[in-house]
């Protein structure tokens, strides 16, 4: 039996036997019906479709990828069976051979038997191309295309449809004189249900696209302003739920307890300090996005959109490729943004910082990536400054839209919509930026570049930090690149927090402890730095240094 389509479009006349292939080919009309004397050899025009068409190729409707393991079903032995001459045609058209394979195969595509249509169509393509028998008019070729991509249209493959419909439209290029009005009329529907079944796959593809959740992952140059623009996003409101991937340098967690986790908006926020997501963690990286997903479901919630703050010398560019590479990402992620945030005020003397052999800059790697790039920091510039750090920005990355903020400004909204679900992330333009994307990554970081983190347990005096602080700052003004922490200070009931980006230093009271226990951390990031010193000089730093107690490591910036 045809299907409705199929019946819709192919009407047979009324004295057709049933197994009568469409109107166009029936005897009745002559075309291929009658007798033709075998009139020498076969056209000896080249034949540009003689190349590269499936079948010739030697691969049927069963190479469909997604479809090759239903080989059987779609008629992967009936195929072979059928070229072998193991079928027997079905219609037998005296004298022609090529009418009759081609016939036989108008036939089985009607009764939807795709291997044995497919057998039948090289067949008749052999016969053209042996030169055996009459000679066989362009547009009986461009048939045995055109049913084939008949059979792959009704498979539901549109893409691999127009590799045979592209020969027999090359056909009708080269002059439609003499050709019969219902060939051009089949080429015609076809072409329209191409269209309409890959908009149609394409549609479903978006939607599919759009069911996932939508993931920004924000990069940036050490301080320059990722953890306090996560903090306004949660703050903000936008009616979204939110789930936050926080890494960080060394096994003292600091931004985790900076990010103000509000009940409105947030989901649920890992932590992860073991290490660097675009080195050593992906394993645990891809974990802890399962757990996300797992716990958010498990309370019946749903999430709008995650957010994952790199460290300040991380690479994105492998932190994205396992969006594509990782099946379980693959299918429930979407990257939807490379968010770089500049710190408008450093950046520049960022980006000349030299790095060992053979080590990119992680700076200008993290701009050339962003798809989006957010100049922070713009209230310590003056006009001339921030055009100055656009130019470079355009130089580097002229293809991210720019969008220049002073994240302290609390009273100006923060433009979520211009920062997530925005859909800027395109696999091609990763893949231009570097052919090497989806391969195994093998980047290599400055390893001199270290991290000292510091837990302290014991009140800390004011006056001894100030010196402590300035110390520090006099003797590496440009090795020091970071430094954070949260401090028990005398005489201060809140948490201290302070940072310290280059020679830039602040610091203040925020935030109540959470428990009882006040243990003080903080995390030094830097190049050639004397950490014995910087330890010994925190020890110094409380108010009892008899009673206080520091415990401290020291890691390269990516262990
Ligand atoms: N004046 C000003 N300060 C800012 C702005 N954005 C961030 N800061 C300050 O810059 C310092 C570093 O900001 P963070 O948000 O911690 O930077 P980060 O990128 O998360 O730092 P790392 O995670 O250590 O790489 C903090 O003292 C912020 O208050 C801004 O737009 N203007």
């Amino acid at each position: 039996m045809l299907g409705p389509l199929r019946q819709a479009r192919f009407l047979r006349p009324s004295w057709a036997p049933s197994w009568a292939p469409r109107p166009p080919f029936c005897a009745q009309q002559g075309w291929w019906g009658r007798s033709v004397s075998s009139g020498g050899s076969s056209s000896s025009t080249a034949n540009p479709e003689r190349m590269g068409t499936c079948a010739e190729l030697g691969c049927g409707p069963s190479a469909l990828s997604g479809h090759s393991k239903s080989g059987d079903v779609l008629g992967l032995t009936n195929e072979k069976k059928t070229l072998s001459g193991n079928v027997k045609p079905p219609v037998v058209v005296p004298g022609d051979e090529f009418a009759t394979n081609l016939q036989s195969a108008e036939m089985m595509l009607s009764e939807r038997r795709f291997g044995e249509a497919w057998g039948f169509s090289t067949r008749a393509l052999l016969v053209h191309s042996s030169g055996r028998g009459r000679r066989i008019k362009p547009w009986e070729r461009a048939i045995c295309y055109l049913l084939r991509a008949e059979a792959l249209l009704d498979m539901g493959a549109p893409r691999r449809a127009l590799t045979e419909l592209h020969p027999a439209k090359e056909l009708l290029e080269r002059g439609r004189q003499g050709w019969p009005t219902e060939a051009l009329k089949r080429i015609e529907e076809a072409d329209a249900r191409y269209h309409a079944r890959k908009e149609e796959n394409d549609q479903q593809r978006i939607e599919k696209e759009n069911a996932k959740v939508p993931v920004t992952v924000i990069t940036g140059f050490l301080g320059s302003g990722k953890t306090t623009l996560l903090n306004r996003i949660l703050r903000e409101q936008h009616g979204k739920r939110i789930a936050v991937i926080e890494n960080e340098f060394g096994e003292v967690g600091i931004d985790s307890m900076l990010v103000e986790q509000a009940e409105r908006t947030t989901e649920t926020i890992v932590e992860m300090n073991n290490g660097c997501i675009c080195c050593t963690l992906r394993g645990d990286f891809i974990e802890g996005m399962q757990k996300v997903l797992k716990d958010v479901r498990a309370r019946g919630s749903h999430l709008d959109s995650v957010f994952i703050e790199t460290t300040g010398l991380a690479d994105p560019s492998p932190i994205a490729s396992t969006f594509f590479l990782d099946p379980f990402m693959q299918e429930n992620y979407r990257l939807d943004s490379i968010l770089g945030v500049c710190d408008a005020k450093h950046l520049l003397s960022q980006l000349e910082a030299k790095r060992e052999k053979s080590c990119v800059n992680e700076a200008s790697e993290q701009v050339a990536f962003s798809d989006r790039l957010l100049l922070t920091k713009t209230d310590l510039c003056s006009e001339m400054e921030i055009n100055g750090v656009l130019q470079h920005l355009k130089r580097l990355n002229p293809f991210a839209q720019v969008l220049p903020l002073n994240l302290k400004d609390v009273e100006t909204p923060l433009p979520v919509e211009q920062l997530c679900d925005v859909k800027a992330f395109s696999l091609d333009k990763a893949l231009d930026f570097d052919a090497t994307f989806l391969e195994e990554d093998d980047h290599t970081h400055d390893g001199t570049i270290q991290a000292l983190g510091v837990k302290l347990n014991g009140v800390l005096h004011q006056e001894k930090l100030n010196v402590f602080f300035a110390a520090v700052l006099k003797r590496y003004p440009k090795e020091m690149y970071r430094m954070k922490g949260i401090l028990d200070v005398k005489g201060i009931p809140e948490r201290y927090i302070f940072h310290a980006v280059n020679c830039h230093f602040g610091g203040m009271p925020q935030g109540s402890w959470p428990t009882e226990e006040r243990q003080s951390k903080a995390v030094f990031i830097g190049k050639g730095i004397d950490h014995a010193w910087l330890v010994e000089g925190l020890r110094n730093c409380f108010v009892d240094p008899k009673e206080g107690f520091l415990e401290s490591n020291v890691k390269s910036a990516h262990e």
